[in-house]
């Protein structure tokens, strides 16, 4: 199946920095060689779809259509079990502000909520992580990827990106903010979605 990438190049479709810089570790193994839609000068389409996977596909296809290439999308975000499974799909809006993204008032948010809902700790969560893969004759492949974990506060590390600080993984005593990107890129969610990817594609 590496073949179907031979000689290709994948376009990660992605304006997140540091989902692109997991990306590109998680797929050095696999000489594909990638773009991105900031090398594309491709804009960010709108994410309207009501899961994961529809919001995936929004972002993948719209950078075929682009570019005549391979595309691969990943919508991820947090589920916050005490909140009813929110932040969700909304969870880059809850970061949403005038001048920007905001994460620490996203998770300042998190555990207002949390506190205000008089759940008792451990406040479980999980991360998701669709990847959707798209192809130029209009097909998609679909690998969906999770982490348990619960939710910490206060924030802790200052790798990683997004919501990492507050998220402990479970079954170890840092958060993925605390983690190096080898260790994150071992467990998270991304890395459960691209084993799926993998053995799939490069298999
Ligand atoms: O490993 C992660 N560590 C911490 N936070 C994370 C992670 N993975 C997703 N997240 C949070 C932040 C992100 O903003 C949102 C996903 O929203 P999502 O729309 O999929 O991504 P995005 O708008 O940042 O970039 P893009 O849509 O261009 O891929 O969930
Ligand atoms: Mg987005």
């Amino acid at each position: 199946m590496t073949r179907r990438f031979e000689g290709r190049e994948l376009v990660v479709a992605t304006h997140n920095r540091g989902k692109l810089e997991e990306i590109a570790d998680l797929l050095a193994p696999y000489g594909v060689t990638l773009s991105s839609n900031a090398d594309h000068g491709l804009p960010e389409p709108v994410e309207d779809g009501t899961s994961f996977v529809e919001n995936a596909r929004i972002k993948a296809h719209a950078a075929t259509r682009a570019t005549g290439l391979p595309a691969l999308a990943d919508d991820s975000g947090i589920e916050i079990a005490a909140l009813g499974g929110r932040p969700g799909i909304h969870t880059a809006d809850w970061a949403e502000t005038p001048e920007g993204r905001d994460f620490t008032m996203a998770m300042t948010r998190a555990h207002d909520e949390l506190r205000a809902s008089g759940a008792p700790e451990p406040w479980r969560a999980k991360f998701c992580c669709t990847l959707v893969l798209a192809w130029p004759d209009g097909h998609d492949e679909v690998f969906p990827g999770t982490m348990e974990g619960r939710i910490v506060w206060p924030m802790r590390g200052e790798q990683g990106h997004g919501y990492d600080p507050i998220f402990q993984p479970n079954g170890h005593d840092v958060t993925f903010g605390e983690m190096d990107r080898w260790a994150k890129n071992r467990i998270s969610h991304r890395a459960d979605a691209f084993a799926r990817l993998v053995a799939g594609c490069f298999a």
